[in-house]
């Protein structure tokens, strides 16, 4: 039986399921499999990027199963994200419409800004000059908000929000912002469990979704740690309450009332990620999870961009 998921609600009343499936990495082949299963098994939030280079067949697997009846449009929450080469206000609409086309959709739940920094437009999703230096666009992300908002009033978006941002920057688009922000999405989990970033969003209404909640286990390791699903203490919690360690990290970030989007190709880990309704960390033990932060935590650093001025980890958070 589909589990029953508990929802977030927007400033905008929009519902958002606490729990989706992520796609980056997917490959086409295997994302179409991977969303037609986590339908059946029960979700219905399912989380996307122009930059992930499979939108076509998340679309394609989307449609096929609401042919078959399975599930209908509106009860689907489709998040996908506008790419750092896209930030031109005027080019923001047709981003979101050449994504459209892709998944087959004629509207997304939200659109996010991807990053806070603009590349080069017009040489690829990566531009890099003869010496293999990223090529950086020199557009504002408030002027890349304002393509955002007509995104909404043509009814492409049914709300947008933010990826990457850090504290100052979402207090700017906060400033200028006819539609505000629903949503910031960034890398959380154990290791790197940005409470304070989090305080900050919920104190603004804007709603958290943690990316890599598993800890991102393909990463490159450091020499002398081991993976966050190894983690010793991780470890002992996951025996305590008789659930995967996978499983602990995901229930977590959601008793924190943060929407996570750990992303499996495997049908059984789907299934598994998601039979997280049936058990309670107690505080003692969410506690100790947190215990586990450490300073150099965060994975995704994006090294290629750091002498952009428009960098969000300079900042504390
Ligand atoms: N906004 C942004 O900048 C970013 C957004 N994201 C989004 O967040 C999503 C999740 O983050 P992601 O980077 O994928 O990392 P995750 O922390 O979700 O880890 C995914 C990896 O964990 C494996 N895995 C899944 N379930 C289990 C399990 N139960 N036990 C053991 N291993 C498991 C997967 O393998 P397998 O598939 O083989 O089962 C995959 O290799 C992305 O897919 C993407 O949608 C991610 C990075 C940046
Ligand atoms: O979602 C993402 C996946 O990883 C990329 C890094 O190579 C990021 O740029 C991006 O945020």
């Amino acid at each position: 039986m589909s589990p029953q998921v508990p929802v977030v609600k927007f400033n905008n009343n929009l519902k958002f399921p606490i729990i989706g499936l992520g796609t980056w990495k997917s490959k086409p082949d295997e994302v179409y499999q991977a969303v037609k299963d986590a339908i059946d098994i029960g979700y219905r939030h399912f989380d996307c990027a122009y930059f992930y280079l499979n939108e076509k067949e998340v679309g394609i697997a989307i449609n096929d199963k609401i042919k078959e009846g399975a599930v209908k449009r509106e009860e689907l929450f489709i998040t996908t994200k506008l790419w750092n080469t896209d930030h031109r206000k005027e080019l923001v609409v047709p981003a979101l419409k050449r994504s459209l086309e892709l998944l087959n959709l004629e509207y997304v739940d939200l659109y996010l800004v991807h990053w806070p920094m603009a590349l080069k437009e017009g040489f690829g999703l990566s531009p890099k000059d003869e010496n293999g230096k990223t090529l950086f666009g020199d557009v504002s992300y408030i002027d890349t908000w304002k393509g955002m908002e007509d995104c909404v009033k043509l009814g492409l978006a049914k709300s947008i929000g933010l990826s990457n941002f850090n504290h100052k920057q979402i207090q700017k688009i906060i400033d200028i912002a006819e539609i505000k922000p629903v949503n910031n999405q960034f890398e959380c989990h154990p290791y790197f469990n940005q409470s304070k970033l989090i305080e900050f969003c919920f104190k603004h209404n804007i709603t958290v979704t943690a990316f890599g909640p598993l800890g991102l286990p393909y990463r490159p390791l450091r020499p002398g740690t081991t993976t966050l699903l190894e983690d010793p203490i991780l470890k002992n919690v996951s025996e305590k309450y008789k659930k995967s360690p996978a499983q602990i990290l995901i229930k977590y970030q959601i008793q924190r009332n943060v929407v996570v989007i750990p992303k499996s190709v495997t049908k059984s880990r789907i299934s598994s990620n998601i039979d997280i309704f049936d058990f309670t960390i107690s505080p003692g033990d969410m506690e100790l999870l947190n215990s586990l932060n450490k300073p150099d935590g965060r994975y995704i650093l994006l090294d290629d961009y750091k002498e952009h001025p428009d960098y969000p980890f300079n900042e504390e958070f």
